[in-house]
């Protein structure tokens, strides 16, 4: 099987200070993966450096074989905070910004979207709630057929019936062969759809687990497993 990501010897600094030391991760094709560890682990850096958007690290980040900027920024989906719109600017307007940038983005697969998530596209972007606002962020991301998406923290602020929601898009518009990292910091919701989990610990990759061999070497889901790396009775692989 062809890796969608392959990060080796990563390192990456930040005025001055270490973020990420010694990063080497593999994903597989296919996978639904939980990008997992507590706030300033370095998730959101490391989504970042995946897609292209952080730059001057050191080491190789390959991305379904793609090495360059902008050819990453072409197969990887990020679910970006929208930080760059005016706060004024209608959905559709922002919808229509899309479909000219990336020229994989569907707007039927978009207003399918809308349509599940309940997105309302005649509000501005300063009209949105927290969770409307992460609603249409996971919409959006998830409507381009890219080959690897990266979902950063999609249930932050969110309710739990539109986690639900949120969870079953991302099932039910996952093409087969795209990959997803997604980023949080606890996994009780999430840990049912997950193939394996990734834990950031200490700058680096502490553990890179499947979901079965937790469940079957350690006999515990993945919520238990998680909490044990926090505590520190989990051995660093
Ligand atoms: N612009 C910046 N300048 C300096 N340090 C930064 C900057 N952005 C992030 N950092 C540092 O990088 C580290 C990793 O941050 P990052 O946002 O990637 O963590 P995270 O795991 O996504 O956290 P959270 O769960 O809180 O979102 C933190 O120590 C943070 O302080």
């Amino acid at each position: 099987m062809t890796a969608a990501i392959e990060i080796k010897g990563l390192n990456y600094r930040k005025n001055m200070k270490p973020i990420l030391s010694n990063v080497d991760l593999t994903i597989d094709t296919g996978k639904i993966v939980g990008l997992l560890g507590e706030n300033g682990a370095g998730k959101t850096t490391l989504m970042r450096l995946i897609a292209g958007v952080a730059k001057g690290y050191k080491g190789q980040i390959n991305v379904a074989n793609e090495t360059g900027i902008a050819a990453k920024k072409a197969v990887v989906s990020f679910s970006e905070q929208l930080l760059g719109f005016n706060q004024n600017m209608k959905i559709e307007r922002i919808v229509g910004f899309y479909e000219d940038v990336y020229p994989d983005f569907s707007n039927d697969k978009y207003n399918q979207m809308a349509g599940f998530l309940q997105i309302d596209e005649d509000k501005k972007l300063s009209q949105l709630s927290k969770g409307m606002r992460e609603k249409l962020i996971i919409g959006l991301a998830l409507s381009r057929q890219a080959k690897v998406y990266l979902l950063d923290e999609p249930f932050a602020g969110i309710d739990s019936m539109s986690r639900k929601k949120i969870i079953n898009s991302i099932i039910r518009w996952k093409p087969e062969d795209a990959t997803i990292l997604v980023s949080d910091h606890y996994v009780s919701e999430i840990a049912s759809v997950l193939d394996e989990i990734v834990v950031i610990k200490d700058q680096t990759i502490f553990a890179q687990k499947s979901t079965e061999e937790i469940r079957e070497k350690f006999g515990e889901g993945i919520e238990e497993y998680y909490e044990k790396v926090y505590e520190g009775t989990e051995m660093h692989d």
